[in-house]
Parts: C-alpha cells; structure tokens; sequence
C-alpha cells in the first residue's frame, strides 16, 4: 500500500485536494452572498458537505493516476534521473502501474459525475490530458508545462464547479491563473534540472530548444508576474487582509526560488523552493478565505 501511495506522490495528491477545496469554499462564498435573500433561503443550498467530500476524493485519485501513468511512460528517463521511484527500482511492475492508473482515472471520473456534469466533464479532460501529457506532450516544449500547470490550476476551477450554475468557476479563475502560473515556472525549472536524462530519451522540452540560461529567465519571468499578481484576491474581495500578509511570505519564497536558479543555477533547489513557496500560497488561500 505504502508503495502504490508512493507512485501517487500521495502528498501531491493531499495538496491539490486541499486546493480544489479552497475552490469549493471560495466560490461558496461569493456566489452565496451574491445571491438575493430570498433566493438564497428558497434555492441556494446549505454548504455541500457530501460534494465537498467528493471533489476531495476525486482530486486525489485523478492527481494520483496522474502521477502513475506518468512514471509509467517515464520509465526509461526516471532509470537515469529518479532510480529509487516504485517502477525503476522494481517494487511496483510496468503493467500493475498502467492498469492502478487506469483504474483511478476511471473512479475519479465516475464520481465527479455523480457531483454534476461540469465536474464529470473537468475530471474527464483532466485525465485524458494527463494520458496525453505523460506519452506525449511532456516531451514538447513548452506545451507540457503549460499541461501541467492548466491541470494544477484547474484543481481550484473542479472545486468552483460545485457551483457552476451559479457562477461558481467565475468566482475562483484568479485562483486558478495564480497556481498554473507558478506552475508553470516550476515545471520549465525541472526541465532544466532533468535536461540530461530529456536529451538521453530524446524529448525536445524548453531547455535543450533555447538553453538552460534562457530558460531560467523565463521561468523567473512567469514566476515574478503570479508574485506581482498575488494581491489580486484580495483586491478582487475573496481574500481577507490576512491573506494578504501571508501571501508575502509566499512571494519572498518565490523570490528565492528565483535567486536559486538565476542567481546560483540551482535548479534542484529553486525546484525544490518553487513547491514551498506554492504550499505557503495554498495555507495563505485557506487563512485568509
Ligand atoms: C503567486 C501565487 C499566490 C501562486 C499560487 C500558488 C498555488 C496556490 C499553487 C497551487 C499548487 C497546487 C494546487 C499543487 C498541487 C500538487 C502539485 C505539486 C501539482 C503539480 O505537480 C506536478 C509536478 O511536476 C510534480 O513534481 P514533484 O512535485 O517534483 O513530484
Ligand atoms: C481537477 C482534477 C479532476 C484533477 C486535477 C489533477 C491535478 C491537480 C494535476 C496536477 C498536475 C499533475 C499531478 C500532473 C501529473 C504529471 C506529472 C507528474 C508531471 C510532472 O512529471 P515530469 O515532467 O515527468 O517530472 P517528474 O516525473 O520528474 O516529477
Ligand atoms: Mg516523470
């Protein structure tokens, strides 16, 4: 069990659960108090705990078959840059990873039907792309990280779902540009960091097109643009003032992600950097919604 959550990346799975979430409560909060108070009593519903639950759990699962299909068509690259994963080091086979994936992709959509159409469409996309990412796209530059950053964001969009009819995904978009532009930046971070073990398996990401220099400037250059846009929830009135004094520690984090890859050419650190700094971004959503 411990080794499939492993091929999860179960923490990564957590985060962005927690993310779609803060989607959930955020865009109950501002559809719930757009709406007028007799609308409100008659139609609007209390706050959905049973949908809340499941946009929790299909998150986790379409995060986690994600993460699976992608060490699976990774095994060649990940036998350079990451041996000890669950399919490099043998304790997890090829196919058990495919048919775990597959399966996770096939639950995680089947419920986020169940919540309603939109989420059922979302989670749908959502895995078809991770499939297509992890064969394909990953290997083309600039297209993967974009990916990859759509489907990080995405997770606050799937949580504004619950509400679609009311102009729940609306209520949450900043969120959601806010996190694919972080990630974004991380995403060409690591492709530098893994330019070696890409240029073996023959994959043409950013880096090796424009350079591992050039790259970094624009890693830093989507990185500092979400830092400067960060005080847009709360201008926007979906954070409160606390958001914004956390969120600056986020954005000092961001800033030394930068220095890392910039200023030291470390890409494993400001990778590592670029996560911290995305994490305390996700606490300051949750304190300060
Ligand atoms: C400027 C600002 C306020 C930005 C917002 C940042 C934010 C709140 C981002 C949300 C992050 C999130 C929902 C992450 C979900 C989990 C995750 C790390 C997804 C992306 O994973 C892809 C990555 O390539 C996996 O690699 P690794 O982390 O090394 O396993
Ligand atoms: C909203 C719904 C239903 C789902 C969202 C799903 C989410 C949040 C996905 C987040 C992004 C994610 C987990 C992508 C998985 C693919 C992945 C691991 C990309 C990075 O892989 P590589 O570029 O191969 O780098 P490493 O494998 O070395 O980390
Ligand atoms: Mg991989």
């Amino acid at each position: 069990m411990q080794t499939y959550l492993k091929l999860m990346r179960s923490g990564n799975c957590l985060m962005a659960a927690i993310a779609a979430l803060v989607g959930v409560f955020i865009a109950y909060n501002i559809v719930s108090s757009n709406v007028s108070p007799d609308f409100y009593a008659v139609a609007f519903p209390t706050v959905p705990i049973l949908d809340s639950f499941k946009v929790f759990l299909v998150v986790f699962l379409v995060t986690g078959a994600g993460n699976a299909i992608n060490d699976y068509f990774d095994i060649d690259i990940d036998r350079i840059n990451k041996p000890d994963r669950p399919i490099p080091s043998g304790k997890i086979g090829l196919k058990a990873a495919l048919y775990f994936s597959l399966a996770l992709f096939a639950a995680g959509s089947i419920i986020a039907a169940s919540i309603n159409i939109i989420c059922g469409v979302i989670a749908l996309v959502n895995s078809l792309l991770l499939i297509y990412y992890a064969s394909t796209l990953k290997r083309t530059a600039l297209l993967g990280n974009i990916a990859v950053g759509y489907l990080t964001g995405s997770a606050f969009l799937f949580g504004g779902a619950v509400f679609f009819e009311y102009g729940g995904i609306k209520a949450v978009f900043v969120l959601f540009v806010l996190a694919t532009m972080a990630t974004i930046a991380r995403e060409i971070v690591k492709d530098i960091e893994d330019i070696e073990g890409d240029r073996e398996d023959g994959a043409q990401t950013l880096p090796i097109i424009i350079g591992p220099k050039k790259a970094a400037y624009l890693a830093s250059l989507i990185g500092l643009v979400a830092v400067l846009a960060s005080p847009l929830p709360y201008i926007q009135s979906l954070m409160t003032v606390r958001y914004l004094i956390l969120v600056a520690v986020a954005d000092l984090l961001f800033a030394v992600a930068v220095y890392e890859i910039l200023g030291k050419n470390n890409p494993a650190r400001s990778s590592k950097m670029f996560k911290m700094a995305m994490a305390f971004a996700l606490i300051s959503f949750i304190a300060g919604a």
